[in-house]
């Protein structure tokens, strides 16, 4: 792209569960301080791409290179410098966020006590200083995605995955946290964000990738794809390129069955 070497590689990777063929040759170089805007319509693999760089699925074919190494060759070492919000985390209930930070920052090779200071420091910028000896059994669930991403981010990644990170925050939390991506890629971290809420992924990526029929079908800036003959909002970009234009009919037939007496 720029004679930078990619952080991310991917070439040909290759999917199926049973005979459902998930990802059909996925090609992908994503670059330090790039903001991935990563979506698809549900099914599409957004998920599995995501697993299999983690090193979470198996299976697959292709190769997937993450900072300059093929990481079915790595050791589990890489993933110490890769930070995740998953959709939907089990978070482990019975702890305090202070026993449940610590831990995972000591997960991520971090000594126990900078963890634990680092954690109540961004436990009070989060705003949630009150609860941070609290069980996580009795957060909100903003509060519990709050925890997540401060997770995701103790141990100081340069690549952060995040799968729905705002789902629950409440309007100040999203404005900090956008602001929050921002700044992080300025200081060349790159950032995979796969969401289904349009409006956000068109304002925070600088590039934005779309996978449909397991494969990526559009690929570059919102500008790109609105020059590339696309037009409107990114919503409306999506539904041109998978296909899609029955929303008022698909609504108005699902209020006929709902009314059928
Ligand atoms: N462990 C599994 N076993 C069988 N099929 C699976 C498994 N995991 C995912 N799939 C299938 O692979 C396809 C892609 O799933 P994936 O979760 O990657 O989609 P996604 O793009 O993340 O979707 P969403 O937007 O709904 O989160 C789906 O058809 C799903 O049913």
């Amino acid at each position: 792209m720029d004679g930078r070497e990619p952080v991310l590689s991917i070439r040909d990777l290759k999917k199926n569960f049973g005979s459902k063929e998930v990802l059909k040759g996925v090609r992908l170089d994503v670059y330090e301080g790039q903001i991935i805007g990563y979506i698809g319509p549900n099914g599409a693999g957004k998920s599995t791409t995501v697993k299999i760089i983690l090193g979470l699925e198996e299976g697959y074919s292709g190769q997937v290179t993450l900072f300059g190494k093929d990481i079915s060759d790595s050791s589990v070492e890489y993933k110490k410098r890769i930070g995740y919000v998953p959709e939907m985390a089990d978070l482990y209930d019975n702890l305090t966020a202070e026993e449940y930070l610590t831990f995972m920052g000591e997960l991520y090779g971090m000594e126990q006590k900078k963890a634990g200071e680092k954690a109540e420091r961004l436990i009070g910028l989060f705003g949630l200083s009150e609860v941070y000896e609290s069980r996580i059994a009795s957060y909100s669930k903003g509060m519990k995605q709050k925890i997540l991403i401060i997770s995701s981010l103790l141990h100081n990644p340069d690549v952060l995955f995040l799968d729905e990170p705002i789902n629950g925050l409440d309007a100040n939390s999203v404005m900090i946290f956008k602001e929050l991506l921002a700044q992080l890629a300025a200081e060349g971290k790159t950032i995979f964000y796969s969401s289904h809420i349009m409006d956000v992924v068109e304002k925070i990526s600088n590039r934005i990738v779309l996978l449909h029929n397991g494969q990526i079908v559009a690929d570059g800036s919102f500008e790109e794809l609105k020059n590339q003959n696309m037009e409107g909002s990114l919503e409306e970009i999506f539904n041109q390129l998978t296909g899609f234009n029955e929303h008022k009919e698909t609504a108005a037939e699902i209020v006929s069955v709902v009314q059928e007496a």
